[in-house]
């Protein structure tokens, strides 16, 4: 009989609080991506949604909260156990190193392997399969130096997808990249099958690619659910502070016009002064 697949893991985060500089950046908030699921969080700049996931991922420590993936307790377990399970693609993709494409993209099997093992053919199929799916695979020989923006952040999935995670958490995953690019990331991404909680600032591909949406403003959940239910001009106008309308795209998308709100109208001048003769 046929192994049955295992069970994609799911993310049950409760009363996570982050304090940076003793300033609280993220309060009290609980998430929960079941396996399979595809989650998006959303929010104005600096509303917290960067943190919230380092805290998930174990770069940033916590004040306060628990964060279960599956069965495994994520803040008590080694970061080491924790990346056989998770992969995490951060928001700037940098070039440090002098590597080949192919050479970053193994790095994804690090957690696989143990101290100095060589990789094996298996380890080799996972890369080779992992650059063919973001169209990387003629380019596996180039230095990472000269990839553009976008090139390395395709680069950063195929690391991802050589990595085999249970669960996926992106922050940012469509910087640097073309509107195609954007598409085949995200719908790689959700092929996966697996969890996946991605912090996104395209309301138009929250609302796509996302089965739910975490709406946050000044570091607390405001709204969640599915995107058509959440993302209402109402909402929109009160996070963003932006006119929004709401409508349906030829393709069947929820889709958003914005427009910043009229300015004020400007105080009338104040009356000038009487003359302390009296005349006009
Ligand atoms: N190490 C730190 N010390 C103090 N404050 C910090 C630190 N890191 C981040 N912050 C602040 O925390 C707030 C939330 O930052 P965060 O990067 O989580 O926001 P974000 O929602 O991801 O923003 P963006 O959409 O701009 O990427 C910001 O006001 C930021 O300046």
């Amino acid at each position: 009989m046929a192994d049955t697949p295992p069970v994609a893991p799911g993310l049950r985060a409760a009363g996570v609080t982050v304090e940076l500089g003793g300033t609280p950046i993220v309060r009290d908030i609980d998430v929960s991506v079941n396996g399979g699921e595809f989650v998006g969080v959303v929010g104005p700049n600096g509303c917290g949604k960067s943190t919230l996931l380092k805290a998930l991922y174990k770069v940033v420590t916590p004040t306060g909260g628990t964060i279960r993936l599956g069965d495994l307790d994520v803040r008590r377990a080694r970061p080491a156990v924790v990346a056989r399970h998770l992969a995490v693609i951060s928001q700037f993709q940098e070039a440090g190193f002098n590597l080949t494409v192919r050479d970053m993209a193994a790095l994804g099997r690090t957690p696989h392997l143990g101290l100095l093992e060589p990789h094996g053919a298996h380890d080799r199929r996972v890369v080779a399969r992992a650059l063919r799916a973001v169209g990387l695979d003629e380019d596996a020989e180039r230095d990472i130096q000269t990839l553009s923006g976008g090139e390395l952040q395709r680069l950063a999935l195929a690391r991802s997808l050589a990595q085999e995670p249970g669960f996926l958490i992106l922050d940012e995953p469509t910087n640097h990249l073309d509107v195609r690019h954007q598409l085949q990331v995200l719908d790689i991404v959700r092929g996966l099958g697996i969890g996946v909680l991605a912090a996104l600032h395209d309301l138009h591909l929250a609302a796509r690619y996302c089965d739910t949406v975490y709406v946050l403003d000044h570091g607390r959940v405001v709204a969640a659910g599915a995107p058509r239910r959440v993302l209402t001009p109402a909402l929109i106008r009160e996070v963003y502070h932006v006119d929004c309308e709401t409508f349906t795209d030829p393709r069947g998308n929820l889709a958003f016009a914005y427009a910043c709100p009229a300015p004020a109208p400007a105080p009338a001048p104040a009356p000038a002064p009487a003359s302390p003769r009296g005349d006009a």
